[in-house]
């Protein structure tokens, strides 16, 4: 399979050039260049399979001969052996056709970690067999970085650096980005919002001689493997409940667009889904752009779901190259206006192909709050506020899906990741699970830099030349 930029202008790559790039030369993020297809008995046969077994046949084709097949299977068991549910990503019901998919049973408690247990491996294996070593830069709103943290710390061959806006994450959030005490690891409190420290990533890539300096990596959801990996659970749950005969849909809490684009692909490779419901919380640039076919950024407001107050949707870049038929000089135009002047205006044929599969909806504070403390009461079950902004979503929608159709909320975090909040909201308390008692009292390492691209590169530049030297002691 090779993969190429949807801004066209970088050379196509195998999957594992992909998976270490991260981002193209061009600025463009990687897809496929078909859509691997599964046939429906197929899909019907994931339903009761193991997950590590459902996530082996969806790999395969986007993988190819790259990774040998013995060692991708035991990387895939490795990864989801981390999970402490053995169903991996479980479905609760919540309504009489609703249901809450939980994908955040991994180190972490967050869905990142699907992707993030996996990828870690994946590149460790690459790099290895090629006798290199990379340097992983990724931006955070509180969880890629905790998860990355995580699945990265004490890699050898990779030095991770995570930037996420002070002041703006969670304190469970900032404990698991700044406690791991690897040296590998370095968590930087930036100042700034979540766009800043991924305008500065995106800097950074484009900065071709930093780039090859440092030899840089990515593993924000610009990076395909990502994508990849989370297509699964897309598939494990419909088949669990009668896809691909019955109807499902999935309504997503949605920031940087990567979780529902997974959505999209495994609808691409054959799934048969009714509908795909974005979810925001008041940061709505992905609802105002359904709606009016205007994507115009503004400020980013706080809320109880932070990982989510996000303006600039990387992956929608993504949509448009397919929505537009891979009409890879209008992807171009659209982001050079996105970067001069802040908005682009959809063609009218991309904003109907894109309606064609997507709705989308936005809930305030209230709202959110108050679909915590309703489901708390109806099914004695505790939603993180992500979660939450889904459900509340998917609410709305359920009336306007077909008789029987299933609909499937994305739970994204654990909601012990947002005691405060959701004990505002329910007055109850979330208790970490046991694995994660003591992460609060654990000494914290951080280092705090202003949203500026030089000040970055150059405390990239210092600790990855100390890890190399470090190396060679
Ligand atoms: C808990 C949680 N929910 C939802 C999202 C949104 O996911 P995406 O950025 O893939 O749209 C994020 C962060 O991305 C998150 O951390
Ligand atoms: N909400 C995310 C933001 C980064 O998203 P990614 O999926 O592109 O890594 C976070 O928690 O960091």
């Amino acid at each position: 399979m090779r993969y190429v930029s949807t801004r066209g202008e970088a050379e196509p790559l195998g999957f594992a050039d992909a998976l270490l790039k991260g981002l193209g030369a061009d600025g463009g993020l990687y897809l496929p260049e078909t859509w691997p297809q599964l046939a429906p008995d197929v899909i019907e046969g994931f339903a009761g399979r193991p997950y590590a077994g459902v996530a082996e046949a969806v790999f395969r084709p986007f993988v190819g001969d790259d990774i040998a097949p013995d060692a991708l299977r035991a990387m895939i068991d490795e990864a989801y052996g981390t999970f402490a549910h053995p169903a991996v990503a479980p479905l609760v019901q919540i309504g009489p056709r609703h249901f809450v998919l939980e994908l955040f049973h991994g180190p972490t408690l967050a869905f990142k970690d699907v992707a993030m247990q996996l990828i870690a491996r994946l590149m460790d294996h690459v790099l290895k067999e090629r006798g290199e070593r990379a340097t992983i830069v990724g931006a955070t709103s509180g969880d890629t970085g905790g998860a990355a943290i995580a699945a990265f710390a004490g890699s050898r061959r990779t030095d991770l650096f995570i930037l996420f806006p002070h002041g703006r994450v969670s304190p469970v959030q900032q404990r698991q980005m700044t406690t791991s005490g690897e040296a590998n690891v370095h968590a930087v409190a930036v100042d700034g919002h979540f766009d800043d420290c991924q305008a500065l990533v995106k800097a950074m890539f484009a900065d071709r001689r930093f780039n090859e300096e440092v030899g840089l990596s990515g593993v924000n959801s610009i990076n395909w493997g990502r994508i990849m990996a989370q297509i699964v659970y897309y598939f494990t749950a419909a088949a669990s409940l009668g896809a691909p005969r019955r109807k499902i849909a999935f309504t997503v809490p949605t920031g940087n667009f990567g979780d529902i684009f997974a959505g999209y692909a495994a609808m691409r490779m054959g799934l048969p889904v009714e509908k795909l419901v974005i979810a925001t919380n008041s940061n709505d640039i992905l609802a105002r752009t359904l709606a009016t076919g205007r994507y115009e950024t503004g400020a980013v407001h706080a809320t109880m779901s932070p990982s989510m107050d996000i303006q600039v949707s990387s992956n929608f870049e993504r949509l448009i190259f397919e929505a537009s038929g891979r009409d890879a000089p209008l992807v171009r135009r659209l982001m050079g206006s996105l970067s001069q002047s802040g908005g682009f205006e959809l063609p009218e044929a991309v904003l109907t192909a894109i309606r064609g599969i997507f709705e989308a909806g936005a809930t305030d504070e209230a709202a959110t709050a108050a679909t915590i403390r309703k489901v708390l009461e109806t099914n004695a079950y505790l939603l993180d506020p992500h979660t939450a902004v889904g459900v509340a979503v998917a609410e709305t929608m359920l009336g306007e899906t077909a008789e029987g159709t299933a609909m499937i909320t994305l739970g994204t975090a654990h909601p012990a990741k947002f005691p405060a909040a959701v004990e505002q909201a329910s007055g109850t308390a979330p208790a970490l699970p046991p694995a994660h008692v003591g992460l609060m009292e654990r000494t914290e390492r951080f280092d705090r830099l202003p949203a500026d691209l030089g000040a970055v590169e150059d405390y990239i530049r210092a600790r990855t030349r100390a890890e190399l030297a470090g190396d060679r002691a």
